[in-house]
């Protein structure tokens, strides 16, 4: 019979500072503004013979590399219905609802998602942590990302 275990990696380090803001629809917007996203991890995997899945620190270091590519950028939503997104020099040029916002590129990441939202934060993050999971034989992954105390979402993959 094989043992299934699951490692749960929800470290404080775990983490990424970023400005973004919500679209609601082609008319309404958030303002700009910055969270501290934090982001916890669910790994699913067979017992090894040795009394574990895997070493965790792996998974906290593939973490922690996953996080870092996301601090301190302004995140724009690359696949919104409702912006559109040019490259202007040394600026993304933003248009959306008649506004026209410009950002530094060496200060923006502009990312495949339809909305700033934790909800595409996780799915995104998830699909980073997949590709530095390669090769492991995983049963389930999930990642949440929380963009405060108590409002996070989650994506989960089944292998
Ligand atoms: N389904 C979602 N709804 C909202 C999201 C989201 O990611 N998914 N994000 C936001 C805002 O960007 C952001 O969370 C600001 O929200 P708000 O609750 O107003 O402010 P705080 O994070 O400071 O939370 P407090 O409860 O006020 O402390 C909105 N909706």
């Amino acid at each position: 019979m094989t043992r299934i275990t699951t490692l749960h990696i929800d470290k404080e380090s775990h983490k990424f500072s970023a400005a973004h803001y919500t679209i609601f629809s082609a008319t309404e917007r958030e303002r700009l503004h910055g969270h501290n996203y934090s982001v916890s991890a669910r790994i699913v995997a067979p017992m090894g013979d040795n009394g574990f899945a895997a070493d965790y620190n792996v998974y906290k270091r593939r973490i922690a590399k996953v996080c870092e590519a996301l601090d301190e950028y302004m995140v724009l939503a690359g696949d919104s219905l409702y912006q559109e997104i040019s490259e202007e020099g040394d600026n993304y040029r933003v248009r959306f609802n008649g506004e026209e916002m410009r950002f530094l590129k060496s200060d923006t990441l502009v990312l495949p998602l339809r909305n700033a939202t934790v909800e595409e934060f996780s799915h995104y993050l998830l699909q980073q942590l997949l590709a530095e999971c390669e090769g492991d034989s995983l049963a389930e992954l999930e990642v949440w990302v929380a963009s405060g105390p108590g409002q996070k979402a989650s994506a989960l993959w089944r292998g």
